[in-house]
């Protein structure tokens, strides 16, 4: 025998100082922002400083932003703080936060996992270094002003689709303005990143599959919560060699699918749609080998804009109208300004209407300014980075987290910053907003692809509500507003209600 004369004794042995090493490396590690002299909120055993995270008692969002508001007012440029075992760096000043991400050769991933083994991983969001250098250069020229103008046309089509949705949704106040703006973006992005007709505002049954599976990507289970930090805690090259799957594997095979199914229609019937999905078939058939994509690239791209695009335009969405069921002087000039500018242009929501509408931008503004859907963004350190001014040292596999929303909701860029207020981003205020203050899109060279479109979107959605209707918010909407645990994104947990009254109607 090995320790004693009985083997189990010497399994037990073997066990316990397994476990005893691994308790003492963890605790080491939970002291690695005290041994370099970082501020933060330190962390427990097993859940370092997120245990309220994980108990589902507080959302990340929630963390972050109570994290960003403690430490500023203690007039500190940085905090370290734990993801489980895993040390998080926490920037809080802005020239730091600006540091961190226009410093693309340090900071060039966002940290999230990919596998070529599944498809949808390889996504634009995912990739790493050089071949997210290479893929991101590829898609770029699909999101210019011009290549946005060409897909308006498909948002244009599902805005009738939603006049009508909303039309029969008002004869029974009141509505649940979240469910509607769901079934829009999915039918919105459904359409011009996959180029199908998803019909879910026609038919909410209809789009089932789709929606599930769009669904399962983002919703709060523990599963999702695992799947997305333990990349941020294991070493990918180990999670690539146990084949760890990114996302559930049914979630893959459904998108890979779906994604070579509509390619396959589309070529066999030469189908031009002037969409995303053309313009990703267009580099997959390009002649120049620098600019083509693989099928397998398709796949995540068209997955990526998806997921990317759907819940974060219906959230921001919906708490725009969210506030301006509560704030009817603005919904009344913004009307006024819809209307006034729809008229110089025959009523027609032609996309250069929709340009001149400044104070529709000012409220989108705003109101991403106080509901960001990505309320924190993240970086890895890939090269250790010594931080400006300081004799700080940001090791290389660091995870990186901007609290965004904090910073939104700083009263040094923002006085008064639960006010809903349209006139901060006015011509003349926006000159004073300091930038990397206003992150809803992040920022720097890895900043979102899809911005253009996806403010686009929460515009034609506004426009179309506000020219139709005056609307209220309905008592049945919780108050204080209560923002679901999801991991990924701030959303409104039990949904927003609205009195709808059709303004022809009441003419
Ligand atoms: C209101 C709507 C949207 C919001 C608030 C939003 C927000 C964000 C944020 C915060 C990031 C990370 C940026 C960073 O790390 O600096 C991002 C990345 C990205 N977004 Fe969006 N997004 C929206 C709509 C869209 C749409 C409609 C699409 C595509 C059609 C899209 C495609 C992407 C892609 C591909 C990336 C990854 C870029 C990269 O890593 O190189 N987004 N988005």
């Amino acid at each position: 025998m090995f320790l004693t004369q009985n083997i189990i004794l010497d399994l037990l042995g073997i066990f316990v100082a397994i476990i005893a090493i691994f308790a003492a490396n963890h605790l080491w590690t939970l002291g690695y922002w005290k041994r370099r002299g970082v501020p933060g909120p330190g962390g427990i055993c097993l859940f370092g400083s997120i245990k309220d995270v994980v108990l589902m008692k507080k959302t990340m969002e929630c963390f972050f932003r109570d994290l960003y508001s403690e430490y500023k007012s203690k007039g500190e440029r940085y905090i370290g703080c734990y993801l489980f075992g895993s040390p998080i760096f926490i920037p809080i000043h802005i020239d730091v936060i600006k540091e961190v991400l226009n410093t693309h050769d340090h900071f060039d991933s966002h940290g999230f996992y990919f596998n070529k083994n599944q498809a949808i991983t390889t996504n634009v969001f995912s990739l790493a270094g050089t071949r997210w250098k290479e893929v991101r250069a590829k898609l770029t020229p699909t999101f210019t002003p011009a290549k946005i103008k060409m897909a308006y046309n498909s948002l244009l089509d599902c805005k009738l689709d939603l006049e009508v949705l909303l039309d029969n949704a008002s004869k029974n106040n009141p509505v649940n303005i979240s469910d509607i703006l769901i079934r829009f973006t999915t039918d919105v992005i459904g359409s011009s990143a996959f180029g199908l007709e998803i019909g879910s505002m026609k038919d909410s049954n209809k789009a089932s599959d789709f929606v599930i599976n769009g669904n399962k990507v983002l919703e709060p289970s523990i599963q999702n919560l695992i799947r997305l930090i333990l990349p941020f805690i294991v070493n990918h090259d180990i999670l690539r060699a146990l084949n760890f799957n990114g996302f559930n594997p049914c979630i893959n095979d459904f998108y890979v699918n779906t994604t070579l199914s509509t390619i396959k229609h589309r070529e066999e019937k030469n189908i031009v749609r002037n969409d995303f999905m053309d313009l990703l078939i267009q580099l997959k058939n390009s002649k120049n080998e620098h600019k083509r994509l693989t099928i397998s690239e398709i796949i995540g791209q068209s997955f990526v804009f998806y997921i990317a695009g759907f819940e974060t335009s219906a959230s921001s969405t919906t708490f725009a109208i969210f506030e301006l069921s509560q704030h009817q002087n603005i919904q009344d000039k913004l009307r006024q300004e819809i209307n006034l500018v729809l008229n110089k242009y025959g009523n027609q929501i032609t996309y250069e209407a929709v340009q001149e509408m400044v104070y529709l931008d000012q409220v989108v503004y705003e109101s991403l300014r106080m509901y960001p859907p990505a309320p924190f963004l993240v970086r890895l350190c890939n090269k250790d980075y010594k931080v400006v001014g300081t004799d700080l040292l940001i090791e290389k596999g660091t995870s990186v987290f901007i609290p965004s929303s904090g910073i939104q909701y700083d009263p040094e860029y923002y006085p008064n910053p639960d006010k809903f207020d349209p006139e901060r981003f006015n011509a003349e205020n926006r000159k004073k907003i300091p930038s990397y203050s206003w992150l809803p899109f992040g920022e720097g060279p890895r900043v979102c692809l899809g911005m253009r479109f996806g403010i686009l979107q929460i515009k034609i959605a506004l426009i179309t509500l506000i020219q139709n209707f005056k609307f209220s918010l309905n008592k049945k909407t919780t108050l204080p507003l209560k923002l679901s645990r999801s991991v990924f994104l701030m959303k409104s947990e039990e949904g927003i209600y609205i009195d709808l009254e059709s303004i022809n109607r009441r003419e």
